[in-house]
C-alpha cells in the first residue's frame, strides 16, 4: 500500500526583493510504500533538507503535490498541520532536539501530553517503547546525564510515542560515534522489521546500505535508486559508493 506520494515536486526560494532565486528542487517525483526503509543521499546543496521540510509540512512547494495516506498535504491549512504533525509524523534529527529541562520520560512523553492522552494510556505505551530502545533503565534521567546514543534512542522513543505513519529521519547518526551510529542503525531495522515506514536523509553510506532502497538526489531530481532486495549489506554499501562517485565525477548512471 503507498504511503507517501511526492509528486512533480518543485521548490523555488525566492528573496524579498524578488533577486537571486535559488531552484532546490526542480522535479521530484517518488512514493513510499507502507512498511518501507528509505534513504535519501546527495551532495550538500542537492535539497535535502528542503524535502524534508516540505514533506514535514514546514514548507511549502512552489510546485507540485505531496499525498501522505491520501491527504493532500497542500489543503491542511496551517492551524491543522501541527496537530497532523504530531499525530502521523515522527521527527529524528542529527542533534537529537531533546529538551534538557525534562527527564527522558517526560521528553518521550511530550507528544501525547500535548496531544490530551490519559496518564494510564501514556504509561502503557511508554514501557514497551523505552524497552525495544533499550533505555527503561534511564527514564528518570535528564538528557545531559545520558550519552549521545542515549539521547538519540530516547528521541527515536519519542518519535514512535504517537505511532505515526512514517518516520523522517535527517541525519540520523550525524552527531554519532561509529558504535552508537551502529546501535542507532540496528534500531531502526528493528523498528522497520516491526513494520514501522522511515525515511532517513544521510550523507553515512553505512547508514543508507541499511535501507531497502536509496534515492539519489541531484539537479533538482531523483537522479538515481537501488533497490537493496536480497543483497547483503555489504554489497548495498558498494553499489552506493558506485553511484556516489559517479554522481561526484560526472559520470553514468
Ligand atoms: N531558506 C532558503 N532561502 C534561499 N535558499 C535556500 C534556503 N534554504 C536552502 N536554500 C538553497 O537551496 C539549495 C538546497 O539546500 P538544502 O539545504 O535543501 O540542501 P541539502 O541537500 O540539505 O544540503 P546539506 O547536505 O548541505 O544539508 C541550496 O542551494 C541552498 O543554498
Amino acid at each position: 500500500m503507498e504511503i507517501l506520494k511526492v509528486d512533480q515536486v518543485k521548490k523555488i526560494y525566492t528573496t524579498r526583493f524578488g533577486g537571486n532565486n535559488v531552484q532546490a528542487l526542480r522535479d521530484i517525483t517518488f512514493t513510499v510504500e507502507s512498511g518501507e526503509y528509505v534513504a535519501i543521499m546527495g551532495e550538500s546543496g542537492s535539497g535535502k533538507t528542503t524535502l524534508l521540510n516540505i514533506l514535514a509540512t514546514l514548507d511549502q512547494p512552489t510546485k507540485g503535490k505531496i499525498v501522505l495516506e491520501g491527504k493532500d498535504l497542500g489543503r491542511i491549512s496551517e492551524k491543522k498541520a501541527a496537530k497532523f504533525r504530531r499525530e502521523q509524523l515522527g521527527f529524528v534529527f542529527q542533534e537529537f532536539n531533546l529538551l534538557d529541562t525534562l527527564s527522558v520520560k517526560d521528553n518521550i512523553l511530550l507528544p501525547l501530553v500535548l496531544s490530551g492522552y490519559p496518564q494510564n494510556e501514556m504509561m502503557a505505551r511508554l514501557k514497551p517503547i523505552a524497552g525495544r530502545l533499550h533505555i527503561s533503565e534511564l527514564l528518570e534521567k535528564y538528557p545531559y546525564e545520558i550519552s549521545g546514543g542515549q539521547k538519540q534512542r530516547t528521541a527515536v522513543a519519542r518519535a514512535l510515542i504517537m505511532n505515526p505513519k512514517l518516520i523522517l529521519a535527517d541525519e540520523p547518526t550525524g552527531a554519532l560515534d561509529s558504535h552508537a551510529a551502529m546501535q542507532l542503525l540496528d534500531v531502526f531495522s528493528e523498528i522497520n522489521r516491526g513494520g514501522q515506514t522511515i525515511l532517513m536523509v544521510t550523507h553515512s553510506t553505512e547508514a543508507a546500505s541499511h535501507a531497502k532502497r536509496v534515492l539519489f538526489i541531484k539537479d533538482g531530481i531523483v537522479y538515481h535508486q537501488l533497490y537493496r532486495g536480497e543483497r547483503s549489506r555489504e554489497e548495498m554499501y558498494q553499489m552506493i559508493t558506485n553511484v556516489l562517485t559517479a554522481i561526484a565525477t560526472g559520470g553514468e548512471r
